[in-house]
Order: structure tokens, then sequence, then C-alpha cells
């Protein structure tokens, strides 16, 4: 059954196009131009993460991507469709635990196929398939509550990727997890990932899970949010944890670091 599904979304979706998309505030005569005139070309499959400083504007372009959000100016479009509504094209997976936490684990991700009609053998099936994947068929029938930060979020993952998203969107997903559980979460991620290749758009703040996971950095800079560059990651695939400590993996976080440094400066100023 899982098979079947990594076969079907191994197609060529998963395109994203963001043109001359901005975003700006507007509050009790207050004006926050947060994001100006983003251009991005994302294709089916790749792995990208959105890399700056606090504040540049990370969160508000995946929740554009995502639908959450107008933009003030520009256009989403994903698998040339216009963005205008959140969709099950689009999974998306937060920093804060985000289960239902009355529902078991099960539940939980087999909320969405339920929702869209899935016969219960079959949506069993799936999602029996997923737990058994990601280590947490054991705990199907445990609430949030009984599951530790990581598996939490490995129940998150699970319970986007069961839709078959074409693009799953994650905003610091393993930001709050502890540096050994982040570190089994992101080769897990890269697991799925090279099954599923479902494009994904990765927001961080830590060059070394970038660059790790990536195929392609973008890079903002701040006021207002724009792209300041982009860093293709040419690191052979599969990747192990082992090769953070590369030579190729250190030149590319000093280059990345390098680019970073005078946004990070650039906002601390202004704070
Ligand atoms: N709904 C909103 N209304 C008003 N301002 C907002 C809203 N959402 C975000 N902002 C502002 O937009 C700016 C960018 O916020 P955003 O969360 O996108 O940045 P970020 O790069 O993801 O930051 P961080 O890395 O700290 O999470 C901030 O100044 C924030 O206050």
């Amino acid at each position: 059954m899982l098979m079947q599904q990594l076969q079907q979304t191994q197609s060529v979706k998963g395109s994203v196009q963001v043109e001359g998309l901005s975003v700006t505030f507007r509050r009790k005569g207050h004006i926050n131009h947060v994001l100006d005139a983003i251009n991005l070309s994302i294709q089916p499959g790749e792995f990208v993460c959105l890399l700056g400083p606090s504040g540049c504007g990370k969160s508000t372009l995946l929740n554009g991507i995502a639908g959450f959000l107008k933009p003030s100016e520009g256009y989403i479009l994903v698998d040339q469709q216009p963005v205008c509504r959140p969709g099950a094209d689009r999974g998306f997976v937060f920093q804060q635990y985000s289960l239902l936490p009355w529902k078991t684990t099960f539940q939980n991700i087999e909320l969405g196929l339920k929702i869209r009609g899935m016969a219960k053998a079959e949506r069993t099936e799936l999602v029996n398939d997923y737990l058994n994947r990601v280590g947490l068929y054991r705990y199907r029938h445990s609430y949030p509550a009984q599951l530790s930060g990581g598996m939490q979020q490995r129940a998150s993952i699970v319970r986007a990727l069961v839709n078959s998203p074409s693009v799953l969107l994650m905003d610091e997903p393993f930001a709050a997890l502890d540096a050994q559980t982040r570190h089994m979460m992101q080769e897990l991620l890269l697991d799925i990932w090279s099954d599923l290749k479902t494009t994904v758009i990765f927001v961080t703040h830590d060059i070394e899970e970038a660059i790790f996971l990536c195929d392609r950095i973008f890079i903002m800079g701040v006021h207002p949010g724009h792209i300041k560059a982009e860093i293709p990651i040419h690191l052979r695939r599969p990747r192990h944890f082992d090769d953070t400590l590369s030579p190729d993996f250190m030149t590319l976080h000093r280059q990345v670091f390098d680019c970073i440094r005078e946004e990070t400066l650039k906002s601390m100023e202004a704070a």
C-alpha cells in the first residue's frame, strides 16, 4: 500500500513558482513591509531550505505558499495552479507539536484520509505502513501527551505525508528537539524523502541542518525580507551524519555563514 502510494507520488508533481511576491501587514496605521519582490522556482522533488536571520520573513513566505495569507503583490503557483487558500496538495509540519491531544497517534494520522472518504480497511493499512516506517506502530494507540517530542514530530510528518501532498512545507520542525534526536529526525526525513521525492520547503535557522538536508539553500536578507543568495548543495546522497565532518561540508558551511552573517548583523542593528 505504502509502495503504491510512493510510486504515485514520484510523479512530476510538486513544482512551486513564486513571482514578485510582496507581503505587507497593516495594523492600526502601522505598516510592516515584510517580504519584497520574492522570486523562486522550485522543481518537483527538490528539497530546498529557507535560511535567514530571525524576522527576515521565512515563516511568512512559507505561510504564503501554504495559502495561510494573501500576498500584497505577486502570486504563487503550485503545479501551475494559483495558491488562494490551504489545500491538500500542500502538507504542513509546524515547529510546535500540533497533534490533536484528544486523539491517538493513529487517529491523528488517519483524520485527513477519513475526511477524504478513504475506506477504513485501506486507510488502516496505509497508516499502519507509515507507522511501521517511522517506528511508531507500537505507539499507535498512545495519545500525544504520552509521546516524546521526537515521536510527536514523527507522527506530525506522517500525518502530512499520508495525504500524498505534492509539496511538504516544514517550519523549523526540529528546532524544539535535543541535538541527538534532531540528527536522527534529519536522517529519517531524508530517508523518507528519498523514497517519496515529495518537494520539500524547509525553514531553519541552522546552517548545518540546511546543508545536511537540502539540494539548494535560499538565503534571505532583512528589511524587507528578500532572497539574498541561492546556494546549490551538491553533496552526494544518501547523506549521513558523518558527512557533516567532511571538508566539502566545512567549505559550504563557511560560504553560507559568511553570506548570512551580514544579514544577521543588520537585523541586530535594527533591533
Ligand atoms: N500576521 C502578522 N501580522 C503582522 N506582522 C506579522 C505577521 N506575521 C509576521 N509578521 C511580522 O513579519 C516579520 C517576519 O516574521 P516571520 O515570522 O515570517 O520571520 P522569520 O524569519 O520566520 O522569523 P523567526 O526565524 O524568528 O521565526 C516579523 O517582523 C513579524 O513580526
